[in-house]
């Protein structure tokens, strides 16, 4: 008899940051060197072992921005299936408590209008999240 062995697909959480910043929203451009090469993202990262998707969130925005920030409001998750992982994208909508950034790891940021963030070359989770995200402010409104 075969016996086909089923494993558990790997999945990868990963907190990350909807910036606000006088009506702006911060676009991270990921490195050339990382997967998803050049493709726009809202900056964040796996979280390390024990840690919430809170302290996760505000540790990977001190490493790759240099600044404090203040989390407002959690959007829905968003999943990602590679294959040979599922990436579970999990939203927040922050504002900076500290102003001046630093980038360590992305080729550049920039701030964009809300209406204007599709312009850019999003992974292709963060399509998701940006909808999330126009859903929130309307509900805001
Ligand atoms: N921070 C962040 N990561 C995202 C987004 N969308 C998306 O698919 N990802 C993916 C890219 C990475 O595979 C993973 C985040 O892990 P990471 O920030 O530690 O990046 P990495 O290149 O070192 O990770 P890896 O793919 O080499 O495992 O999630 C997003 O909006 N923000």
């Amino acid at each position: 008899m075969i016996e086909v062995l089923v494993s558990e697909k790997l999945v990868v959480r990963v907190p990350c940051a909807v910036i606000e910043h006088n009506g702006k929203v911060l676009a991270g451009q990921r490195s050339a060197a990382l997967s998803f090469p050049l493709q726009w993202e809202f900056p964040g990262g796996k979280l390390e072992k024990g840690e919430t998707d809170e302290e996760g969130l505000v540790r990977e925005i001190r490493e790759e921005l240099n600044v404090e920030i203040e989390i407002i409001h959690k959007l829905p998750v968003t999943t990602k299936d590679q294959g040979w992982r599922e990436i579970v994208l999990v939203p927040f909508v922050c504002q900076l408590a500290t102003l001046d950034i630093t980038l360590t790891e992305h080729e550049q940021i920039l701030w964009l209008d809300p209406e204007d963030l599709p312009s850019l070359d999003w992974t292709e989770a963060d399509l998701s999240v940006i909808q999330d995200y126009y859903d929130y402010l309307s509900v805001k409104k």
